[in-house]
């Protein structure tokens, strides 16, 4: 098992500060929300942290060791990412997207193994999409694309998930579904989220970014705080604690 850690990392494209100073630790085998307001700096953090973008200054390890010194595809056998907007042929069938999963495991040119397609038939069904191989990805509504790309993700077999708002298209069933996999997968996995009851109910712990910093990181209950809220989103709310932790919005300060 694997744990995933950032020390001291910037990243400041032509000058603008991006992503400041930030050093967090995701534990082996937890589920760790990735919280803050658009543009505080996640997507930028969950690209630094996948190896997808050198960061200006600071580390990213991967088990203690330098991301920085390993190569695409050892690495993509430990670690995988669904973006927010994944770029994806458009003319592939969802089996091919979700078989790019298993690209880092075989050699290449190798044809998809009896134990490959059982993979992808397995994550097809995790992601709810197991009625959906052989339609074209572009035909696929806007829920559906990105449970394809979670297919992918889990197809890839990772130690490491990194998800960028895995859930802003899916409707509720298929959000608390998701969350619930997830959270059940022995599997390390930091998510972005901005649906901040789904972090309090389903994350072990949340970082909350603001401005590229991370302003708190801890357990869900002690980080989600009133004043947290109003100050970072500038919302006020009230958070209820009887059924574990319930935020209720009551509008912008
Ligand atoms: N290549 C770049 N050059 C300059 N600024 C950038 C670049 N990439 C991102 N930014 C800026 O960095 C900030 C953080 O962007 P990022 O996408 O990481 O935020 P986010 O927290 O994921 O936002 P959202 O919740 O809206 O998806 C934004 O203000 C964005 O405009």
């Amino acid at each position: 098992m694997t744990a995933l850690e950032a020390e001291r990392v910037r990243w400041a494209p032509r000058g603008r500060l991006v992503v400041d100073d930030v050093s967090l630790r995701v534990e082996d085998g937890a589920t760790v929300g990735l919280l803050g307001p658009n543009g505080s700096g996640k997507s930028s953090l969950i690209r630094i942290l996948a190896g997808l973008r050198a960061p200006s200054s600071g580390d990213v390890r991967l088990d203690g060791n330098p991301l920085a010194g390993m190569s695409r595809r050892r690495l993509a056998r430990r670690l995988a990412v669904v973006e927010q907007e994944p770029a994806t042929s458009q003319d592939l069938r969802v089996r091919d997207v979700v078989a790019l999963g298993r690209v880092p495991h075989r050699p290449a040119w190798a044809p998809d193994s009896t134990q490959d397609r059982a993979v992808i038939e397995e994550a097809a069904a995790h992601a709810g999409i197991a009625d959906r191989l052989d339609q074209r990805f572009s035909t696929l509504s806007g829920g559906e694309r990105q449970r394809t790309q979670i297919a992918r993700a889990l197809a890839q077999e990772p130690e490491i998930l990194l998800l960028d708002e895995p859930t802003n298209h899916l409707d509720v069933r298929h959000q608390l579904a998701l969350l619930a996999l997830v959270r059940r997968m022995p599997t390390t996995c930091l998510v972005a989220l901005h649906d901040l009851n789904l972090a309090a109910a389903y994350c072990d712990q949340v970082f909350v970014l603001s401005q590229g910093r991370v302003v708190a990181g801890g357990p869900p209950a002690e980080v989600l705080t009133e004043s947290l809220i109003s100050e970072v989103y500038g919302v006020r709310a009230r958070v209820h604690h009887d059924e574990g932790v319930v935020i209720r919005f009551l509008g912008p300060l």
